[in-house]
């Protein structure tokens, strides 16, 4: 590098020009580099290298910002430098806007005229694209004349994920560079490319194995000199191809059908359009108006939250004081799968995925091959979808539970039954070697009762798994009153090892996912007694943005789970009549779903359920005339006149009884915060992304709306226990409805002995 000048200037840019040893020295002072967020060096003399500096991922903040236009200037107005060089800190090229800023008042240099500054420069510019070029990221590349990506950087306009649209020209200028259908399909999906398929499809000029800056300043210097005529992409006319009518109105079926409610798919699509329809500066109006629709939209705060929700929830605590970042785990090399039913096949198969040596254990020979087949089937189509290798070898399959004498973690995914689960963790317990974790899989059962059948309970935790297990992104960790802080950073720690966003939450009936379903299905089922249909509240729900309504979700699990839940619970009466039938406890309850069970109409596995299906096993849900004629035939029976529901009342009663069960386990301490409550029921439950989970919905709506609704249904209903609010809600309603990221404050802190 050559001879060195410092120079600074008061508004987050650094700017230098230095030789080697300089650079340690200057590096050596951190306190220096605290307020640098664009720091330029000029390299051989002739390149001028700009480097964000933004940890941990160098959004463009407003001090980059300014960073980036400063030194372009700097760079362009210098007569030594004949080409630049963009690139970014640590490996990283730009994750893209920073997203913090979106709910702040906007300040520094706006994205668009910047990147407008670098492609109407001189001067040759290089992107040197090293770990990620997202969003903003890469539409400043593309702002670039040429760009050279590292052969592990990912690329890609993730927006919309945010509900926003690339609106830093990424919606004119992508379809320019690769095509109206590629264009679209990244953008509309927003994910990320690989460094060769950009190549492939001509995003980026080059790709390299080894530094990308190096290679771009030896790029940069070829270049240096040449006309830039050809390479700035705002100049390439617009995309046209005969087709283009008939490709547009496809990707807007698609992105209707797939979008389930939310709006930036749908206007991402729009702006593309303007970029075929439009000249570039016209294009760019456009793609601003809709930006701008996007921006302010309850949809893009919803999508925002929800993203730094799902990373906040790692950072987990304890009402007692455990917490991430003072909990050590412990390493896993070896674990244990019992019971090799639906579940523990998945399980097992992400366990293998995770690189970790598995023991899959089953008890009889027939089960275990038909097991071991499955596996193997699931890991093949896996590793084809991944391009990853197989992981068969990992994989021990064993008949007997001695097997698992040595391995450092079992999870137990037998039935649902505390019997025999508590026979097996007395096994596990006398079996392995000191210091296995013993995790259940269970998906409501009491943690603590089964640590009590075991000489170390403060070894075992919950591990509930969503199914399919090696698909579902979502693991609720569950943790104990003995459960140590240990066993529990060491199954979080797992979680993220297979791939999953892992939740601590506390032992209670249900955890927090299944224990909040119960009112929202509970709803569901007073709502067909007092008139509606399965299709009717379904439909609401699915308008509303879930993947699936309550009733096809149920026929789809399988009614017969609930049902033996609530035998075991006592709550099952065969053949009661009149008044006695609908009430336990002293609380409204409905024994539909207990009526259907011993009519043998488990859901989609026997071919009937809440809807009809063409054959055991069918998918396809079609109202069934035998179930509304049932309906009426129980309304008759138990004196109940049908009347019309309107949609507004199903979907409230459905969700506010939720979403006060939501406040009721932050109450308890079940839950640390909204965002672990928003993430499981957004993985685990298809509650729609762009709402940002329950517990953010109801904000939005406005937490005193949701209480006085609640209020008001409470008094309709006063014998169903959901709808009375709890005090939380009404706490926060009390102190004006305090925004999401402060409810903690009003949270009494209950006591735990973890
Ligand atoms: C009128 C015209 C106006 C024009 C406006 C132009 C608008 C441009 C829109 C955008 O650019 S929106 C942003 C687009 N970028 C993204 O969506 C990328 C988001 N980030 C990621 O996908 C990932 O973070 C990553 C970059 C792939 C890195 O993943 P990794 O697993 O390595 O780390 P994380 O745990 O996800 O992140 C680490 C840390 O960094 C925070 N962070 C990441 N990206 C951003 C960002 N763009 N802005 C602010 N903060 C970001 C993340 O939140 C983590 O911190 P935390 O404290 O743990 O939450």
């Amino acid at each position: 590098m050559g001879a060195a000048v410092h120079s600074g200037n008061r508004r987050g840019t650094k700017i230098v020009v230095k030789d080697d040893a300089e650079e340690k020295k200057f590096n050596n002072n951190t306190k220096d580099l605290l307020d640098i967020m664009a720091f330029y060096s000029r390299v051989s003399g002739s390149v001028g290298v700009i480097t964000l500096q933004n940890p941990p991922v160098n959004a463009l903040s407003a001090a980059v910002r300014q960073g980036i236009v400063d030194t372009m200037h700097r760079a362009l107005s210098e007569p030594e430098v004949k080409s630049v060089v963009i690139c970014g800190q640590n490996g990283k090229f730009c994750g893209g806007a920073d997203i913090r800023e979106f709910r702040a008042n906007m300040r520094g240099p706006p994205l668009v005229p910047m990147i407008h500054l670098i492609e109407a420069a001189e001067k040759p510019v290089v992107a040197a694209i090293e770990g990620v070029a997202l969003g903003g990221g890469l539409e400043l590349a593309l702002g670039c004349h040429y760009r050279i990506a590292h052969s592990k950087a990912r690329l890609g306009l993730p927006e919309v994920t945010l509900g926003l649209l690339p609106g830093a020209g990424g919606t004119q200028r992508l379809p320019r560079l690769i095509g109206v259908p590629a264009a679209l399909e990244l953008i509309t999906t927003g994910r990320h490319a690989t460094a060769a398929e950009a190549l492939q499809l001509g995003i980026v000029d080059e790709v390299t194995d080894h530094s990308a800056v190096d290679a771009a300043v030896k790029f940069a210097q070829s270049v240096a000199g040449k006309s830039l005529d050809a390479r700035r992409i705002s100049t390439y006319p617009c995309p046209r191809s005969p087709d283009l009518a008939e490709i547009f109105e496809k990707a807007m079926q698609e992105v209707r059908r797939s979008a389930r409610g939310a709006i930036a798919p749908v206007t991402c699509v729009q702006a593309v359009h303007a970029s075929v329809t439009l000249p570039y500066a016209k294009g760019m109006e456009r793609e601003r108006e809709l930006f701008s629709t996007l921006f302010t939209s309850g949809q893009a705060h919803a999508l925002q939250y929800y993203f730094f929700a799902q990373r906040a929830v790692s950072r987990w605590s304890t009402p007692s004081g455990a917490r991430w970042d003072t909990s050590k785990p412990r390493p896993v090399h070896k674990a244990a799968v019992i019971g090799l039913g639906t579940m523990g096949r998945g399980i097992t198969v992400s366990l293998a995925q995770a690189g970790l040596s598995v023991v899959a254990v089953e008890t009889q020979e027939k089960q275990l091959l038909e097991a071991k087949q499955a596996v193997s089937g699931m890991l093949e189509r896996s590793a084809k979808r991944r391009g990853a290798p197989l992981a068969h070898d990992k994989i021990k399959y064993s008949c007997s539970i001695q097997a698992v004498a040595d391995v450092d973690l079992v999870i137990e995914a037998v039935f649902e039954d505390m019997a025999l689960k508590k026979t097996i963790f007395q096994q596990l317990s006398g079996i392995c070697k000191p210091g296995t974790f013993l995790c259940t899989n269970t998906s409501g059962l009491d943690i603590d009762e089964l640590a009590s059948q075991t000489q170390s309970p403060e070894l075992v935790v919950g591990m509930h798994f969503f199914a399919p297990a090696h698909v579902m992104k979502l693991l609720e960790v569950v943790y104990g009153p003995r459960s140590s802080p240990e066993a529990l950073a060491t199954a979080m720690e797992m979680g993220k090892k297979m791939g999953k966003v892992s939740v601590a939450v506390g032992n209670c009936r249900g955890f927090v996912g299944n224990r909040m379903l119960k009112p929202y299905l509970e709803q569901a089922f007073f709502l067909l007694e007092e008139g509606a249909t399965p299709e009717q509240v379904d439909q609401v729900l699915e308008e509303f943005g879930f993947a699936m309504g309550v009733f096809k979700v149920s026929d789809l699990s399988g009614l017969d789970v609930g049902w033996k839940v609530r035998k075991a619970d006592g709550l099952v009466v065969p053949g009661s009549t009149g008044k006695s039938a609908r009430i336990r406890g002293g609380s409204r309850y409905s024994p539909l779903g207990d009526l259907l069970c011993e009519q043998g109409r488990f859901g989609q596995k026997t071919g009937r359920g809440w809807y009809q299906y063409d054959k055991p096993g069918g998918r396809v849900a079609k109202p069934d005339p035998w179930l509304h004629g049932f309906l009426e035939e129980y309304r008759a029976r138990h004196g109940l006149v049908a009347r019309r529901i309107d949609h507004q009342e199903m979907l409230e009663r459905c969700l506010y009884a939720l979403i006060n069960e939501g406040f009721q386990i932050l109450q308890d301490g079940i839950a640390a915060g909204p965002e672990d409550i928003d993430v499981i029921y957004v993985l685990g439950y298809g509650w729609p992304r762009h709402r940002g989970g329950p517990m953010f919905y109801a904000g939005l709506v406005g937490l005193d709306k949701v209480l006085e609704r609640l209020e008001h249904y409470h008094q309709v209903y006063p014998n169903v226990s959901g709808l009375k609010p709890c005090s939380l809600i009404r706490k926060l309603a009390a102190s004006s409805s305090p925004p999401i990221h402060r409810w903690r404050e009003f949270i009494q802190k209950p006591r735990s002995q973890l």
